[in-house]
């Protein structure tokens, strides 16, 4: 609270006329907004930008799981010199160029089940409306003044950098040049008239901001404090529109255009409705992000809301980089895996297992198609597969229903190994959680994989298809295995909606889990083996789904598919 500015404070400032697009209307809060970066549309998506999608995606899902309202926002970022050249490299109007690549996002993310409940592109009048509006703003309260910025700019990362943020390089051609320490792109010294932020006033504000712990995993909050240390230069957040034309102008000075970032950035905003004043302006947020635009979303992004009076985001979830052949994944360097190819060979659930399982927000994960393969058999098709199989088989199951449990049945020797079961079981759901709040979905699905395999362990040991010639305390024990195996696989199903929602669906129906039965508010898991009436007892299974996850084989010439690799290592200084 300490952060927020009244919403009569907010509105006072309002120059734009908002009454001429929203009707008018009571204020509606506004449930929390999960983000993804928007997509810089100088080439087609690949695989990286999936990954933070796919991570939004599942921490928007696991809030439904819960019964939770999210909203996820995602888009496209249109504006700046290297879109400008690159239409202009294909003959292309910039505007026609952003469509068709805008396209090509939204169809990749449609391709993978994204949940997405807004698509924001920076070329919309609705998104240009709220950049005004902030501009303006920062203007009026003097945070935003007219001088020079002598300084070194690199436009492939569409970024200002200091002395201490560049190295000299030598390039393929023996010529020195300088670039940015972090992205490696080459950068040019700019000395031009534009307009500043006053970036500096908000140091401390950011400090204290920091002192909630926004920012996660912890070693990238780190660098955040290490960044805040040091003094903030004020930034300069406009371009001569003589050398950028492509770009929402400066609203009182349209010789200039504003600074992509500023842009880009302000699409959080759009997304929540702003500045519509029949809305609760900016609520809570949470945005993911990876960690090569950390200071853009940790130092910039707060202190352009806190200028506008508005609260800085909730949190931050930073992630690595997928690299291929150890090197970063990147349109520029087109050392890419198209996400595509990828739907059409392991099917969309698999390439959104593979990703959220194997990708780690700490530290940066290779792609090869070998572990690719090597995961989604042993984890989907022979693990969770195999035990949906094995529960639900008619040789095993003939009655095909949830069986009754009977605790009378147990038989002592396999006590303690059943007691070992049921604890794990129960206490899955706070495991996944506590992962999922830590921004590692790569654990909790971890996690789930390990309790199946305890599962299908648990099975094999009391072979139950043995157990059903014998007699009644035999099979009833049979039944009671049944019954804890399905439970167990109703818990994994439900857990696993947010990462696989497809399979997760192939499951719960085929165990004839109603729409109602599918979150974990007020549902229970394993209510018999407690002692508790378990409405599942007796209850017929859904239709027969065939194999859950068919084992993938290799494919001749795998290695090469969707990797168009140029000599990356070579033109990566250039
Ligand atoms: N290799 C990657 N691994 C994980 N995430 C990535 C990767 N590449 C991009 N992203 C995600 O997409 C966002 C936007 O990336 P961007 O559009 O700059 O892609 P890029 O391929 O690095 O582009 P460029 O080569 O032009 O710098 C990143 O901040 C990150 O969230």
């Amino acid at each position: 609270m300490w952060l927020q500015r009244s919403v009569r404070q907010y509105s006072r400032t309002i120059r734009l006329s908002s009454e001429a697009i929203w009707p008018p209307g009571a204020p509606q809060s506004q449930p929390h907004l999960i983000t993804t970066p928007i997509f810089y549309v100088n080439a087609a998506p690949h695989l990286g930008h999936v990954y933070s999608v796919l991570q939004a995606d599942a921490q928007h899902r696991y809030a439904a799981l819960y019964g939770e309202k999210t909203r996820l926002s995602t888009g496209t970022d249109e504006h700046g010199m290297k879109v400008q050249q690159a239409a202009e490299s294909l003959g292309k109007d910039p505007y026609t160029f952003c469509t068709s690549v805008s396209h090509q996002f939204r169809a990749v993310f449609d391709a993978l089940d994204i949940s997405y409940t807004d698509f924001v592109r920076t070329s919309e009048s609705r998104h240009a409306h709220a950049v005004n509006h902030v501009w303006l703003q920062l203007e009026e309260k003097g945070y935003i003044y007219k001088g020079t910025y002598h300084g070194w700019y690199c436009t492939s990362d569409e970024a200002f950098l200091s002395d201490g943020q560049t190295a000299m390089k030598t390039d393929d051609k023996g010529n020195q040049i300088r670039v940015s320490l972090e992205s490696g792109h080459q950068v040019h010294w700019m000395s031009e008239e534009n307009y500043m932020f006053r970036l500096s006033t908000f140091r401390p504000l950011l400090l204290r901001w920091l002192q909630t712990e926004p920012v996660r995993p912890a070693n990238f909050q780190r660098i955040v404090s290490q960044w805040l240390e040091d003094e903030l230069p004020d930034l300069s957040v406009s371009r001569q529109r003589s050398r950028l034309t492509w770009g929402i102008p400066v609203p009182s000075d349209p010789s200039h255009t504003i600074y992509v970032w500023f842009d880009a950035l302000v699409n959080y905003l759009t997304a929540s409705g702003y500045p519509n004043p029949h809305l609760a302006p900016w609520g809570p947020s949470t945005h993911i992000l990876g960690k090569d635009i950390l200071r853009f979303h940790a130092v910039y992004w707060p202190a352009f809301l806190l200028a506008a009076g508005l609260t800085p985001p909730r949190t931050l979830l930073v992630h690595s980089h997928w690299t291929c052949g150890g090197v970063k994944m990147s349109k520029s360097l087109q050392n890419v895996v198209d996400p595509i190819e990828c739907v059409k060979s392991y099917t969309k659930d698999g390439l959104r297992y593979f990703l959220l399982r194997s990708g780690a927000p700490d530290h940066d994960c290779d792609f090869n198609h070998y572990t690719v393969r090597t995961l989604l058999n042993s984890e989907l098709a022979d693990a969770l597969g195999g035990l949906l199989n094995r529960c639900t088989a008619h040789t095993i199951n003939p009655m095909q229903r949830f069986p009754y449990y009977n605790p009378d049945s147990i038989p002592s020797s396999v006590h303690d190994q059943l007691q070992d079961l049921l604890r794990s079981l129960l206490e899955l759901p706070a495991e996944v959680h506590q992962w999922v709040e830590k921004f590692q979905v790569n654990k909790a699905l971890e996690a789930i994989d390990a309790k199946v395999r305890q599962t299908n362990a648990f099975f094999q040991s009391q072979a139950p298809w043995k157990l059903y010639k014998g007699n009644n305390k035999e099979v009833a024990w049979a039944e009671s295995v049944l019954y804890i195996s399905l439970e167990a696989m109703r818990l994994y199903a439900t857990l696993l909606q947010p990462a696989v929602p497809g399979l997760a669906n192939v499951i719960l129906n085929r165990l004839g889990v109603s729409l109602a039965h599918r979150t974990l508010k007020e549902n229970h898991f394993l209510n018999a083996a407690l002692g508790r009436h378990c409405c599942f007892q007796g209850q017929s299974l859904g239709p027969d789904c065939g194999l859950l996850f068919p084992r993938l084989e290799k494919k001749d010439g795998e290695e090469q598919f969707a990797v168009r690799k140029k000599d990356y290592r070579e033109t990566q200084l250039v």
